[in-house]
């Protein structure tokens, strides 16, 4: 079955037409690498957008690597002049990014979309979408930013990754990449174009929303290897997952410092 995609874009992203540069590349070995060598090499335009229909090195958080099948997912980088974003404030653009992603994807109908902290994007519990966001600074603040997107779409196989899916899988429809391309990138930029204007607790607010299991008892690992049961509560300012023991003490966690089990 074909999913009509540009009905339901009209309904909600009735300009999906990018007014920005496109970079379009066979191959490459990644478009975050890519984009943050061109913006050592030249002065790049306020906003550019690269898409690659094959990453060799795509990169994922921590040392992870990014996988995608040609042609039946996205991979993509959006690059973002920042203006007067203070250091401190870094995962403002993460969590614009996700909810972006986020947005586009409950417009689409994809079912049961979360948030999982601290950028995975979620459908009925598994990863259909991820993000590496790059920054640049300059003293104590960010001057450029690098959103870069995984997005499964119409992939159906994932080697060895039971908690991959894809909008296709979780919706039963096929769609149109290119548009889903657009639909995404344009939300990306409006939202990172908003940050003048934006206010950081309403954005948290907004986000904290979308947590994957926010206010459930969880399972979680510490590096060490110990497991204990918690309460996501919410995120700190600084991005740092808030987590609710048992007996009631809260502890912050960092990206590295913690894993979630479910
Ligand atoms: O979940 C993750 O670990 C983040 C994955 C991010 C993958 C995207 S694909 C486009 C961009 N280029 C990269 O090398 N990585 C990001």
């Amino acid at each position: 079955m074909t999913f009509l995609f540009l009905d339901t874009l009209k309904k909600g992203y009735s300009t999906n037409i990018l007014h920005v540069k496109i970079i379009k590349l066979n191959a490459i070995d990644s478009t975050n690498t890519y984009l943050k060598q061109l913006n050592k090499e030249v002065l790049l335009e306020d906003e550019v957008v690269v898409c690659a229909k094959h990453q060799r090195a795509g990169r994922g958080q921590r040392t992870a690597m990014w996988y995608s099948k040609v042609g039946e997912s996205l991979t993509f980088s959006v690059f973002k002049r920042v203006y007067s974003l203070p250091a401190d404030q870094q995962f403002l653009l993460v969590m614009l990014t996700a909810l972006a992603v986020k947005d586009v994807l409950n417009s689409l109908e994809v079912p049961a979309v979360a948030i999982k902290w601290p950028n995975d994007i979620l459908s009925r519990s598994k990863k259909l979408c991820g993000v590496l966001i790059e920054n640049t600074l300059q003293q104590a603040a960010i001057t450029t930013c690098i959103s870069g997107i995984g997005l499964n779409v119409n992939q159906t196989g994932f080697d060895n990754l039971p908690m991959a899916t894809s909008m296709r899988i979780s919706t039963g429809k096929k769609f149109d990449v290119e548009a889903v391309f657009h639909a995404v990138a344009n939300e990306v930029l409006n939202r990172l174009r908003s940050i003048p204007e934006t206010d950081f607790q309403v954005i948290k607010q907004e986000y904290e929303a979308a947590l994957f299991r926010k206010n459930k008892v969880s399972t979680f690992q510490r590096p060490c290897g110990t497991h204990f049961n918690g309460i996501i509560t919410g995120i700190a300012a600084s991005g740092a997952l808030l987590v609710e023991h048992e007996n009631g003490a809260m502890e912050q966690f960092q990206m590295k410092e913690i894993k979630l089990l479910y």
